[in-house]
C-alpha cells in the first residue's frame, strides 16, 4: 500500500501580542491574536523528518513580535497582509501563508473632571464583540476578510415565527411576539485582490458593525434566516468594497415562564434563557455574479 501527503501547513498559532503606542503622555494600545499558517514544499520534512526546508514556528512568532515593533501594527489586516507578504516572498519554499488575527477590543477609560490634559494610559476592555480577520496570499494574489464574532444583540419584541412545517414530532407554538437574540458572528471578503487601491479597512469595519446591527434592530423579523439575509444585505449594499458575508447566527432562545400555577399571567415579561440547544442559523450574501468562496462550515 503506498500514501501520498495531502494539503498541510504548519506555522504558530495564537501569538498573544499587546502593542502600546508611547510617543505622547495619550497611549493607544493593540491587543491581538495572531495564527500563522505556512504551505509550500514540506514534503520533505514530513517524509523524511528533514527539516532543511522548515522555518521553525518559533521564527514565526519572533517575526509578529519584531514586526510589531518595527512597523507598528495599525489595523490588524494591514498587520497580517504585511507578514504574509514577508513569509511568502523571503521564503523560496514557502508558496502561501494565511494570517489569522483576532483582536480584542478596548476603550479609553475617561476619567470625569480630569485636566485635558491628564495622561491617558488606562483602559477598559469594550464588550464581549471581537474583530477578526484572515488574509490569504500565494505570492500574487491576496484574500481579505474581515469580520467580527460574539457580538450579542436583543430585540425585546419585533419577532415571530409561525407558519412552519409541522409534522407528528412538532411541538413548537408559533409565535406572534418573542425575543430574538443572537451572538453574531460575520465575516465579510473584500473584492480588493492587491494594489493600491487597498481599503481602508478602520472604517469598513466601523461600517459593517453599525450596518450589521442597525439591520439587525429595524427588521421586522419572521425568522431569524429573514434576519440574516437582511443583516447580510445591508453590508454588501452599503460597502461597495464588500462582495461577500457569511454569517453564522445560533438563535439564543428565550422561553416564556409559565407564571400561571402561581395566578399570574405572564404578557411577554418573564423569560427563560436557555443556553442549549439553540437553532444554528447560517447563510451567505453575495454581491449578484461575485463568487462564494467564503468556507461555509
Ligand atoms: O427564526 C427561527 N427560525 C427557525 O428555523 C426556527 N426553528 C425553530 O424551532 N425556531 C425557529 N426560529
Amino acid at each position: 500500500m503506498t500514501t501520498v501527503l495531502g494539503q498541510n501547513q504548519y506555522g504558530k498559532a495564537e501569538v498573544r501580542l499587546v502593542r502600546v503606542v508611547r510617543d505622547t503622555p495619550r497611549h493607544s494600545i493593540r491587543d491581538l491574536n495572531v495564527s500563522i499558517a505556512l504551505s509550500g514544499e514540506l514534503e520533505a520534512t514530513h517524509l523524511t523528518g528533514s527539516n532543511a526546508q522548515v522555518l521553525p514556528t518559533d521564527t514565526a512568532k519572533n517575526t509578529v513580535y519584531a514586526f510589531a515593533r518595527d512597523r507598528g501594527v495599525g489595523e490588524p489586516e494591514d498587520f497580517a497582509i504585511e507578514l504574509a507578504g514577508h513569509f511568502v516572498t523571503s521564503q523560496p519554499t514557502i508558496h502561501r501563508a494565511r494570517v489569522r488575527v483576532e483582536e480584542y477590543l478596548w476603550d479609553r477609560i475617561e476619567v470625569t473632571g480630569a485636566a485635558a490634559d491628564a495622561p491617558a494610559h488606562s483602559f477598559v476592555r469594550s464588550g464581549t464583540e471581537v474583530r477578526t480577520c484572515e488574509i490569504l496570499f500565494d505570492g500574487t494574489a491576496h484574500q481579505a476578510v474581515s469580520g467580527l464574532k460574539e457580538l450579542t444583540v436583543l430585540n425585546s419584541t419585533g419577532s415571530e415565527f409561525h407558519g412552519f412545517v409541522e409534522d407528528r414530532y412538532t411541538t413548537l407554538r408559533p409565535a406572534t411576539d418573542r425575543i430574538l437574540a443572537t451572538r453574531v458572528d460575520a465575516r465579510w471578503r473584500h473584492a480588493w485582490t492587491g494594489g493600491d487601491d487597498r481599503p481602508d479597512f478602520a472604517a469598513s469595519y466601523a461600517a459593517a458593525q453599525r450596518h450589521l446591527l442597525e439591520a439587525f434592530a429595524t427588521t421586522h423579523s419572521l425568522s431569524l434566516q429573514q434576519t440574516l439575509y437582511a443583516m447580510g444585505r445591508s453590508v454588501i449594499r452599503n460597502l461597495p468594497g464588500v462582495d461577500e458575508i457569511r454569517l453564522s447566527l445560533p438563535n439564543k432562545h428565550h422561553f416564556l415562564v409559565d407564571l400561571e400555577p402561581f395566578g399570574l399571567e405572564n404578557p411577554g415579561e418573564v423569560f427563560h434563557a436557555a443556553d442549549r440547544p439553540y437553532g444554528l442559523i447560517e447563510g451567505t450574501v453575495l454581491r449578484e455574479g461575485a463568487a462564494q468562496l467564503l468556507p461555509t462550515d
